[in-house]
């Protein structure tokens, strides 16, 4: 791990002269604070004032970490949730022993028995003291946490009946300000797990500053959470921000207020550092795709400060990813307070949803064939082709751009605009097959794309589950194509681990290849290219230029005449549009031209 990954979410002071509000309230609910009530009233399920649940658990919270316990108390990781509620079961025994047994706590554990059993039913694993019962329906939002109607609305206006499992867990855990790690599938429906509690903790509009921050690895992933979040709080004053260029070109930003601002890390950083915004009053902070965020590279050394920024000391942090590895828990569980983790299904694997297959194709040459040849035989769109850098997507490109199928790309090369046309252009069926690099591959929701073609091997499991996850989403059903050369042989089988994780057959000898741990695979390889280089370049670059434009590409004269001949013809013949057809034909004859004119005079002679 990387020096600077020490310093996450390090740094917090409290000031208390500025702070001096949230200060008091601290205090007063300290004074109030009952460990005993607060369970009940958050395991009970019944309906209940939403303040009391919420603010009960921020005391739990306080307590903790006033308390200077262990800062990952709490955490029994891997030990399920029985083992959790047994023990907060003991807990609460030792605490009240002189009591006797009470009706209050044979209905705790009644109701932890039922969470345990409804939990397991959803294939939900958490790990964590005193972890919030599950959400049954989204009317509890209502019944339990006092949510405002405009939520309940939208979300029947977008369709969701019920919370998916990761919902379920994921949303009460955040209610009750607890810090909280989740992983679920891909597709799972983990951005409404995080964008819903958030909405309910800001409660209203406000102009105090910026109050939640959503961290996201890509500009198409940040601009399609900051449309997401929009949609949810239709009807509210909310004001969602996307951290763009436009908003960058402020001298001073200290005095910049939101309710939510999604962004970049990298915007990000530079507004702290340049544009001097302050992230001091951010209540909610998220990582999405947060193994992402946490590579060891560029990516952690600009959310270091970031998090540091947010030095609010009643912030509630959230990690979410359909991908955990261990260095990341690792991370998380030395830092984050009292954190709750949770997991649905089991770690790191893939989708169910999507039927996984190995094709081996040889070489470059022989990819191209395989490619070409499963679109003759039957071309599902919309497909997603990954390809392991901007160069091979170009060549690519310039490979299937003229073939019958309506092709378009995406990577790291094209402009903001150039890039957001593409996508939209998917959504919207106008684009088939989009070829993409791994930019895409990460949180992008395309509904219903049908299958997805990893043309390169994915450089890691953690990229595979991410990429084929395009496809299988919300429960659909999809299909996953992956291509491997001789150079791929001894990385097969990290991705037939998760294959295998997720019902997929997997050959016996790909079982038996050696494991490979830690090792990202991106090998030098051949050109796709069956033309020369500039010429690929050259096409790829006009075909972006001429996108919206009709399809009438240069093609090679079929003229067998020098040009200027050719042209000099057709500009005669646009002349004589309109004129009766008296062409200057050449002559049949095939004696010299002044023998013929001799006769000719003759016989008018
Ligand atoms: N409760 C729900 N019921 C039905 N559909 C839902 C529900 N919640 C979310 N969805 C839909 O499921 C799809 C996937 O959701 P989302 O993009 O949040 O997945 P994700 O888990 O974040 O995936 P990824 O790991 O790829 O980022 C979206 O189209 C979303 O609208």
């Amino acid at each position: 791990m990387e020096k600077g990954a020490s310093f996450l979410f390090a740094g917090i002071s409290f000031d208390k002269k500025k702070f001096a509000d949230d200060f008091s309230r601290f205090k007063e609910k300290r004074e109030i604070d009952n460990p005993e009530n607060d369970i009940s009233l958050l395991e009970s399920g019944k309906a209940e004032p939403a303040e009391a649940t919420m603010v009960s658990a921020s005391m739990r919270k306080r307590k903790t970490r006033a308390s200077e316990k262990d800062a990952v108390e709490g955490f029994n990781v891997f030990t399920g949730s029985n083992k959790s509620a047994q023990t907060v079961v003991v807990n609460e025994e030792n605490e009240k022993e002189e009591d006797g047994p009470s009706k209050a706590k044979k209905e705790l554990n009644r109701q932890m028995e039922r969470d345990a059993v409804f939990r397991k039913k959803y294939s939900i694993h958490v790990s964590g003291t005193n972890v919030p019962s599950p959400l049954k329906t989204f009317a509890e939002l209502s019944s339990r946490y006092g949510c405002e109607s405009y939520l309940l609305h939208n979300l029947a206006e977008l369709g969701f009946k019920e919370p998916t499992p990761i919902q379920r867990q994921a949303i009460t855990v955040l209610l009750c300000d607890r810090e909280c790690f989740a992983c679920a599938p891909t597709g799972s429906g983990k951005t409404l797990a995080f964008l819903c509690p958030m909405l309910m903790k800001l409660k209203h509009a406000s102009k105090e500053g910026i109050r939640a921050v959503i961290m996201c690895p890509t500009r198409e992933l940040a601009v399609q959470t900051t449309r997401e979040c929009k949609n949810l709080a239709k009807g509210t004053k909310f004001r969602i921000k996307l951290m763009k260029k436009e908003l960058m070109r402020g001298a001073d930003l200290s005095k910049f207020s939101c309710d939510v601002l999604i962004s970049t890390p990298l915007r990000l950083r530079l507004a702290i550092r340049k544009k001097k915004m302050d992230l001091s009053r951010v209540e909610y902070l998220v990582l999405d795709e947060a193994d992402k965020l946490f590579e060891v590279g560029s990516l952690l050394k600009q959310i270091d400060p970031v998090v540091k920024a947010c030095s609010n000391p009643s912030i509630v942090r959230s990690l979410f990813s359909a991908t955990l590895p261990d260095f990341v828990e690792e991370l998380a569980r030395s830092i984050m307070h009292d954190a709750v983790r949770v997991i649905i299904g089991r770690k790191n694997t893939a989708s169910e949803l999507i039927k996984q297959k190995l094709i081996f194709a040889g070489s470059e040459e022989g990819k191209l064939l395989a490619l070409r040849q499963s679109f003759a035989e039957s071309l599902n769109p919309p497909v997603l082709i990954f390809l392991q850098s901007k160069e091979r997507a170009k060549e690519l490109y310039g490979e299937l751009a003229y073939e019958n199928i309506r092709v378009g790309v995406i990577h790291s090369d094209l402009s903001q605009t150039e890039r957001e046309d593409a996508i939209d252009d998917f959504r919207a069926g106008k684009i088939w097959v989009l070829i993409a690099t791994d930019v895409i591959a990460r949180g992008m929701d395309f509904k219903g794309v049908n299958c997805v073609i990893n043309y390169d091997f994915p450089d890691s499991a953690a990229a595979y589950i991410h990429r084929i996850g395009r496809s299988g989403r919300a429960g659909r059903s999809g299909e996953a194509i992956s291509f491997y050369a001789e150079d791929d042989i001894p990385f097969l089988r990290n991705i037939a681990n998760v294959m295998e994780a997720s019902g997929c057959e997997v050959p016996s000898w790909i079982k038996a290849l050696p494991k490979l741990r830690g090792k990202k695979h991106r090998p030098r390889r051949e050109s796709i290219s069956t033309k020369p280089k500039d010429e690929t370049e050259g096409e790829a670059n006009q075909k972006v230029k001429l996108k919206g434009k009709k399809r009438r590409p240069r093609r090679v004269s079929i003229s067998t005449k020098p040009k200027d001949e050719t042209e000099g013809e057709a500009n005669q013949k646009m002349k004589l549009r309109g004129k009766r057809l008296h062409p200057q034909r050449v002559s049949i004859s095939t004696k010299p031209k002044d023998e013929l004119k001799g006769k000719r005079t003759k016989v008018c002679n």
